[in-house]
């Protein structure tokens, strides 16, 4: 079936090409046309764009989608006692029914926040697949893979993974993108990450990873392999181009040029950082060195929201005020990194406005009395907005969020099913 072509009219449009006004004409999955001379006779639907900031959809590249179930749960801790003592015992009781609904909710959240394509590393991922093909998003899923050196459980994380590949990627028309997710250099083996690496060049598909996340995690795996997480990972054939790698803060310049050499992509997750006192990933050094450094809100469980705007805000006062330095990480830069360094990153075609790319388009309300006087397009999409202000979010050409209404799933029912989900998963024992 034939999809309805969309033309949105005079909108004031925002990417890393700068500021314009035009109309866009959206056929199929694809942006056909950006021109003033369009008319609403061109396209079955016609949105009016005056008063609205049209943006690419935001790319979110470091999620634990279904964690939304554990929002509000375990506040406060350092990451280590945070996983232990409290997400690893609830996580044990998931199933993939709860993963569903939980990502369901994550789904409905990122729409209504702006996000149109991210980056998931978790469990049940056939179950996330499907709530993801129900909701109209874009993302790359992977199984997140732990063996802590028993042979038995690399075997069955790395059956889950090919299980994965084969059942998901390229399901729904192609939104559904599968990668490799071991979950770090203190939780795998060895032989588990050169087997990864060795599947990821065999499927040509990504490589999604924590990396250098805590001070704790660069002492212990010194002790465990007598080299850096850096180091370690590199020499397993991890660290290329088709790898995500998230957090990066504990890095040397060493390890930066490694990172910079390999072409890694780096996915910098500031609340989770600040909120589990991790520490300040050397954004600013990435970026000289030429890193793509893209945007991850991690898990609800531990930011406690999806908002990207959020997240680009975040990740801007955080380096001004770790750098002392009020220049750092401007608005522009962050909306760079909320965009186009993620659709790079994920090998997606988006991220910008632009004639021929997939239409990941989103449009926000700019008469609200926060956004007023409107005179700084960036400045207050990133300093003075948030999700709340997104109105309509428009996925491979698809309208998924209409007025602030979502348009595939149904909010209270997502909402339902999610609250029921972690009553019973939290409320146990
Ligand atoms: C094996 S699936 C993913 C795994 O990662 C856990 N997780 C969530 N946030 C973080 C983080 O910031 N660092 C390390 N691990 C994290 C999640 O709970 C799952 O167990
Ligand atoms: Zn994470």
């Amino acid at each position: 079936m034939e999809s309805e072509s969309i033309l949105i009219t005079g909108a004031e449009i925002l990417d890393v090409n700068g500021v314009r006004r035009a109309s866009v004409l959206i056929e199929d999955d694809i942006i056909r046309e950006i021109s003033a001379d369009l008319s609403p006779g061109d396209a079955d639907i016609v949105i009016d764009g005056h008063e609205k900031l049209m943006i690419p959809g935001l790319v979110n590249t470091h999620t634990h989608l279904s964690m939304t179930l554990f929002r509000g749960v375990a506040d406060d801790l350092p990451l280590d006692r945070w996983l232990n003592d409290h997400i690893w015992p609830m996580e044990a009781r998931l199933s993939g029914e709860y993963c569903y609904a939980g990502a369901l909710l994550g789904c409905a959240e990122m729409i209504k926040s702006g996000t149109t394509a991210f980056n998931d590393m978790y469990f049940f991922m056939d179950d996330v697949a499907r709530a993801v093909d129900e909701a109209g998003l874009r993302c790359v899923l992977s199984h997140g893979m732990i063996d802590l050196g028993d042979d038995e459980k690399r075997r069955a994380e790395l059956k889950k993974s090919r299980r994965i590949i084969r059942k998901c990627h390229g399901m729904a028309d192609g939104r559904v993108m599968v990668a490799l997710g071991p979950h770090s250099p203190y939780t795998c083996s060895e032989e588990l990450l050169k087997e990864t690496a060795s599947m990821a060049a065999e499927h040509g598909i990504k490589i999604h990873i924590h990396l250098s996340e805590t001070e704790d995690e660069v002492k212990n795996v010194l002790e465990s392999h007598g080299k850096t997480p850096v180091e370690f990972l590199d020499d397993t054939g991890v660290l290329g181009p088709g790898t995500v790698a998230a957090h990066c803060v504990w890095l040397s310049d060493d390890e930066m040029e490694i990172l910079a050499d390999r072409d890694v992509k780096v996915s910098h997750n500031p609340s989770s950082n600040m909120k589990l006192a991790s520490g300040v990933s050397p954004v600013t050094k990435l970026i000289e060195r030429g890193v793509n450094v893209s945007l991850g809100t991690d898990g609800a469980a531990s930011n406690n929201n999806l908002d990207m705007i959020e997240e680009m805000k975040t990740a801007s006062l955080l380096q001004k005020v770790s750098l002392q330095d009020p220049t750092a990480l401007p608005a522009r830069r962050v909306l760079e990194m909320g965009t186009i360094n993620g659709a790079e990153s994920l090998g997606i075609d988006a991220g910008v406005i632009e004639e021929g790319k997939k239409a990941d388009i989103v449009l926000l309300n700019v008469r609200r009395p926060h956004l007023v006087p409107w005179r700084n397009p960036a400045s207050h999409l990133v300093y003075s907005a948030s999700g709340s202000d997104v109105e309509t979010v428009i996925c491979n050409g698809e309208i998924l969020l209409d007025g602030g209404e979502l348009e595939r799933i149904n909010e209270n029912y997502v909402m339902e099913v999610a609250e029921e989900a972690a009553e019973e998963l939290t409320s146990r024992g």
